[in-house]
């Protein structure tokens, strides 16, 4: 981070869940380039994993604390599906703030998130610029909930190359906010999208 690059997402820690979840990618990752023809013991795998699994739920609060403590603090940018260090469905995006008022972000997407062969599927591309329209409203100071997401699909967006994900906030009119964004990569654009998010803010859970 440079002084105007302000991060907008939480950095992952070195330990605690952040770790676990870090590891959990990586198993995630390694289970699909395995695959069914594997000579790997998926029996005894699974076996362990699920062990894991028994182990976190036998320690796990109830889900309307854990809702709480979600909603609090920190805890705010570290559970989301896009960046989140606590979410294994992260791939994690990391966004940073521009001195233009806009906000950008780097990732490089596996198997994971294919689509079409060798490629990022759509509904994973909307996702992200979903989230990063959302986190540059934030950043811009007037955020709302997703009313309309309009995306065009220029060309087949890359796995296993580095990907550039932007937004900025171009418009409010009444509680209407206009957010635009895209995705590239190498310099070209794969993946536009245009967004009406709504002024509208839900309870967080006490
Ligand atoms: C995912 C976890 C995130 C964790 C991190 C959170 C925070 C971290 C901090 C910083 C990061 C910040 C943000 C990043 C996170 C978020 C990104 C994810 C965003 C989402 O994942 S969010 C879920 C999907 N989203 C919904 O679940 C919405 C369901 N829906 C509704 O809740 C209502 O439907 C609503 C609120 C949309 C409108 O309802 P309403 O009653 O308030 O609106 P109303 O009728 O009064 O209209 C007022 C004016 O908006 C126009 N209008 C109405 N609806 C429209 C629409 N759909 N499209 C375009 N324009 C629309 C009208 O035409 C009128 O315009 P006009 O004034 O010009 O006539």
């Amino acid at each position: 981070m440079t002084a105007t690059q302000p991060e907008l997402t939480a950095s992952p820690g070195n330990g605690g869940v952040d770790a676990a979840v870090a590891a959990a990618r990586r198993v995630i990752a390694a289970l699909l380039h395995a695959g069914d023809g594997t000579p790997a013991e998926m029996t005894e795998i699974a076996g362990r994993l699920n062990a894991v699994a028994d182990h976190l739920e036998e320690h796990a609060p109830a889900v309307a604390d854990r809702l709480v403590d979600m909603w609090a603090g920190e805890g705010v940018t570290r559970h989301d599906p896009v960046t989140g260090p606590e979410n294994a469905i992260a791939p994690p995006l990391h966004l940073v703030g521009l001195a233009d008022g806009g906000i950008e972000g780097k990732v490089t997407l596996g198997m994971p998130y294919q689509g079409p062969p060798g490629c990022v599927h759509g509904g994973i591309s909307a996702l992200l610029l979903d989230h990063t329209l959302g986190v540059a409203n934030h950043w811009a100071g007037e955020s709302g909930m997703t009313g309309t997401l309009t995306l065009r699909y220029h060309r087949t967006t890359p796995l296993f190359e580095e990907l550039t994900v932007t937004a900025r906030q171009d418009s409010v009119e009444g509680r209407k906010i206009f957010t635009s964004g895209t995705i590239s990569a190498g310099g070209q654009v794969c993946v536009s999208a245009e967004g009406i998010f709504v002024n509208k803010h839900l309870a967080r859970p006490r």
